[in-house]
């Protein structure tokens, strides 16, 4: 689970074997504190048990609007080396205790898509959920880094900058839309093609977190294997791009990715927390504020990054894109541009 970088350090599931003896000398090493908001739903419960599996957690804190204390007490009793605690609004100033001194907001609070709407179908709900949180994250934690996971990612990213530039507190180093489900689609469709193991693959993918806007760059790919045909590129391509409807459209109503996507969140987190803690060459993607196509009104865009103490520490180029992929990518700045600046009025 832990990201790929060139210092090894224990993975969260050998977190279970190191629980006694071991786990005082593990939490001096990285004693980060974690809140998740919207811990109780979907994507939040099991993104919070794969958080308490991470040694690099000492404290967690859970909030939602219902049913946090429960899910804090049943993952309080997992033998790992952090404290878990959850917050309900009943509670008098529940947002400001679960947030004082936090290194890593996650936000996966909201509602998810059912069978016939676009991620861009949810804003009217989820702006302003994220938008009341990201308040509350600049008044008690603005030097936390937040992992914004709520749809549509393409405008709720820019509405927490905002809300932040509101408040005078904007740090566009720590902010990140999450799109690393995006990447960890793209590494198993294509070993599923390629014959591979899914974790040695990966792939280069830029733009956004919605369908169009979503670009894996397969002519970066090394090794494709040559028989491929262009109708089964396409089919790849297009998997990656709508890997999130497959998931809605077999739910049936009840929802969209939870399990890959808390698997996506922890694994995001881990990378935020390694970079905190200086290590080398972490390399992940995610939507941040990019200076690649500020120039065209586009102040966010997903790419590679290196994380770092501070956050992001480098914003990578994309690199070369084949004649189709700068097509694609033509029409994922248009979209791109439309759901950034309907994040930022939302805040106007
Ligand atoms: N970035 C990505 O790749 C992905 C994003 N998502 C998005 O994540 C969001 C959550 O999805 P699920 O967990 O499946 O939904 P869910 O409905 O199961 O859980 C959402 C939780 O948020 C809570 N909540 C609502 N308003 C809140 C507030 N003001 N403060 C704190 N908590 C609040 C709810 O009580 C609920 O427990 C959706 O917007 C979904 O579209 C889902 C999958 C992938
Ligand atoms: O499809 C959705 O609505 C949830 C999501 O963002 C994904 O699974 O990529």
């Amino acid at each position: 689970l832990t990201t790929t970088h060139t210092q090894s350090k224990p993975t969260m599931l050998s977190a279970l074997r190191l629980t006694s003896k071991r786990s005082f000398s593990v939490a001096a090493v990285n004693p980060y504190k974690v809140a998740v908001l919207g811990a109780a739903g979907g994507i939040g419960q099991p993104l919070s048990l794969l958080l308490k599996l991470n040694h690099k957690v000492t404290d967690l804190r859970l909030y939602d609007i219902k049913n946090a204390k429960g899910v804090a007490t049943d993952l309080s009793h997992i033998p790992t080396n952090s404290t878990v605690k959850g917050y309900t609004p009943d509670q008098p100033d529940a947002l400001r205790d679960a947030l004082k001194d936090t290194d890593v907001v996650l936000i996966p609070a909201g509602v998810p898509r059912k069978p016939g709407m676009t991620r861009d179908d949810l804003f009217n709900i989820n702006a302003g959920i994220v938008s009341g949180l990201a308040q509350n994250i600049g008044e008690f934690a603005p030097q936390a880094a937040i992992c914004v996971i709520s749809n549509p990612v393409n405008s709720t990213v820019p509405i927490v900058a905002q809300e932040l530039k509101k408040l005078g507190c904007y740090n566009p180093k720590k902010l990140f839309g999450v799109t690393t489900l995006d990447s960890i689609r793209a590494s198993r469709f294509i070993s599923e093609i390629k014959e591979t193991d899914p974790t040695k693959e990966a792939v280069n993918v830029i733009g956004g977190h919605s369908g169009i806007t979503i670009i894996p760059i397969l002519s970066q790919q090394k090794e494709m294997p040559k028989t491929i045909t262009k109708e089964q590129k396409d089919a790849l391509i297009h998997r990656i791009q709508f890997g999130g409807d497959e998931v809605v459209k077999a739910k049936d109503g009840a929802g969209s990715a939870t399990l890959s996507m808390a698997f996506a969140g922890a694994k995001f987190a881990d990378a935020v927390m390694s970079g905190l803690n200086n290590e080398k060459d972490v390399i992940v993607s995610s939507f941040v504020d990019s200076p690649i196509f500020k120039d065209q009104g586009i102040d966010f865009f997903a790419s590679k990054i290196t994380l770092g103490p501070q956050g992001v520490q480098k914003i990578h180029e994309y690199g070369q894109l084949s004649p189709e992929e700068n097509e694609m990518l033509e029409k994922c700045k248009e979209t791109l541009k439309k759901n950034i600046e309907k994040g930022v009025n939302f805040v106007k």
